[in-house]
């Protein structure tokens, strides 16, 4: 397995309840099989998955691939395994000469008619009313029809006053999400449930902290407005989160909860539950963008996805072959990943 490290600055930090993200770092691999070579990215992000330096180990003690993934070595180290199980799945596909998407489809008892665009949300970092606002606007006039905010770090009514404000400016037609990172506490969710309700938010993820799936099931049952958990699929387990009828929607990366294949079982599961699925990326690079692109792609319910995370970084490892035109990204059709082996490893 070939593996070489690769290092990100953001163009503009994304500000989140838990800090900014702002330099993504990580390992792009390549693994060869008998009849294919196909790529994976690890781009770890400490709070959500293993750290760089865990990342790196765990990539250096592979030893065969397809072993390494099945014998449980990068059970916790959801990075690390993300990259292996891309890069074969990724191989397998280019050696069928089908997309990811389509080898994908084959394998997973989803609904077959998978998805040649896949609508995507503009991410939306926290910041004061007007920039708020500037940027919902900005987003609907390049063709979003799905803003994601990120609220939870100031007051409540703080970011009640910018949803309000957003929705005035948007309109009705436009579906807007709000991620509160898990930063709040029963009593301060339950105010900024209250201060929203009329605002018809698609969903709000993980307002309470990731552990807490008694009150996320709590929050649902007494507000109208939907509730999505992310943080809470990593830190507990999607099983978890469903059994406890803790979320309308689950927010799934495919880094964070250990490769692709991971999350299209969660989305079996999901679907049988009732439950939506949305599939985000963690801020990463081309590879694992594109990764996440062909999941989503493979789900049988079209809704928007949080993988329009392209335009945050000052460079990338490739020319991206899916770039967001008019709020959707088009399937590379290609085979595996639909990228060029040579344009990413020289
Ligand atoms: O979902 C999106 O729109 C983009 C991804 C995103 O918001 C995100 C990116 C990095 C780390 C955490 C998150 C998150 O969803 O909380
Ligand atoms: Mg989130």
């Amino acid at each position: 397995m070939r593996v070489r490290e690769f290092a990100v600055d953001l163009r503009r930090p994304l500000s989140t309840a838990k800090g900014d993200i702002d330099r993504r770092e990580g390992f792009l691999v390549a693994v060869e099989t008998a009849d294919a070579t196909g790529v994976g990215e690890a781009t770890p992000l400490p709070g959500w998955t293993e750290s760089l330096a865990e990342c790196r180990n765990a990539l250096e003690s592979v030893g065969d691939p397809e072993t390494a993934l099945t014998d449980g070595t990068l059970d916790d180290t959801p990075a690390a395994r993300h990259a292996v199980s891309l890069a074969l799945a990724d191989a397998r596909a280019r050696d069928e000469d089908r997309s990811l998407t389509s080898s994908f489809a084959l394998s997973s008892s989803l609904a077959t008619d998978s998805h040649t665009s896949v609508p995507v949300n503009s991410t939306i970092g926290d910041s004061g009313v007007e920039s708020t606002v500037e940027a919902a606007m900005d987003a609907v006039a390049a063709g979003y029809d799905c803003l994601k905010v990120k609220v939870g770090a100031r007051a409540p009514e703080d970011d009640i006053e910018r949803l309000s404000a957003v929705r005035d400016a948007v309109g009705p037609t436009v579906s807007i999400r709000a991620d509160a990172n898990g930063a709040w506490d029963r009593w301060t969710a339950d105010r900024f449930l209250d201060g929203i309700a009329s605002l018809e938010l698609e969903y709000l993820e993980q307002p309470l902290a990731a552990e807490v799936l008694d009150g996320h099931a709590a929050l649902r049952r007494l507000h109208d407005t939907p509730i999505a958990l992310d943080e809470s699929l990593a830190a507990v387990s999607p099983e978890r989160a469903i059994a406890s009828n803790a979320a309308d929607v689950l927010v799934c990366k495919p880094m964070a909860l250990g490769g692709p294949e991971r999350v299209l079982s969660v989305a079996e599961r999901a679907e049988d539950a009732g439950a939506g699925v949305v599939v985000t990326t963690t801020i990463d690079a081309v590879v694992a963008r594109l990764g996440a692109l062909h999941v989503a792609a493979t789900l049988p319910r079209i809704r928007a996805h949080g993988l329009a995370t392209a335009s945050f970084l000052d460079a990338d490892l490739a020319p991206d072959p899916a770039p967001v035109r008019d709020g959707a990204m088009t399937v590379p059709e290609g085979p595996g990943l639909g990228i060029d082996v040579a344009s990413l490893f020289d």
